[in-house]
Order: structure tokens, then sequence, then C-alpha cells
């Protein structure tokens, strides 16, 4: 992952349009790494959840996914139901990918 501001704290002052865009385009390549990352953490549950006869499906587990993220987008003073949408998006592409490889 690359180094990023604090949010809040990016110098806007000190920086060009240009450089702006290159923060936003190392922090989108994040986003898509950190997705990346959680796919291939889910698609081991997968395989842990197959072996031990479970269903892909955990609503309570989903639960505290979408909690945590509502807590995480308050604490950063980001909208929680922008931020639960996207969740709620990653959670779906998780499962489809999940019932695929099941
Ligand atoms: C990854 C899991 O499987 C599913 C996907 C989840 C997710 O993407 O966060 C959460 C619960 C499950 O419905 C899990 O059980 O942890």
């Amino acid at each position: 992952m690359s180094e990023s501001n604090t949010p809040g704290e990016t110098p806007t002052e000190d920086m060009s349009l240009d450089d702006l865009r290159e923060e936003i385009r190392m922090i989108d390549h994040d986003i898509v790494e950190l997705i990346a990352r959680r796919t291939y953490v889910a698609d081991t549950i997968a395989q842990v959840k197959a072996e031990q006869g479970l269903p892909t499906t955990d609503e309570s587990q989903e639960q505290a996914v979408m909690d945590r993220a509502g807590a995480n987008a308050e604490k950063y003073d980001v909208e929680s139901n922008l931020v639960k949408a996207i969740f709620r998006l990653l959670i779906e592409l998780n499962k489809v990918e999940q019932r695929e490889n099941r």
C-alpha cells in the first residue's frame, strides 16, 4: 500500500491539480488491491465452510461487518449510508464468488 495522508489532512495549498489527481490514482489503486485481498480471504473462508459443511451465507457475520463499516464511517466522518452500501456490494460479490467456487 502507498503512503497516504490522514483523512482531512491533505495539504491542498502545496498541491497542483495533477498532484491531487495522482493522490486519487494511488488511493484508487489501493482500493482495488484491498478489494482483491478481501475477495481472496473470503474464498479461503468459503473453502473452510465447505470442509465443515457450513452454508455460504452467515447473516450474523454480515451484520457485524455492516455495523463495523458504519462505525468506521462515523469515525472518519464520511456518510455512513454510502459506506454501508459499498460494503453491501462487497459482501454480495463475495457470496457470488464463493458460490461459484463450491
Ligand atoms: C466471508 C464470509 O462469507 C460471507 C461473506 C461475508 C463478507 O463478505 O463479509 C460475510 C458473511 C458471509 O455471508 C464470512 O462468513 O466471513
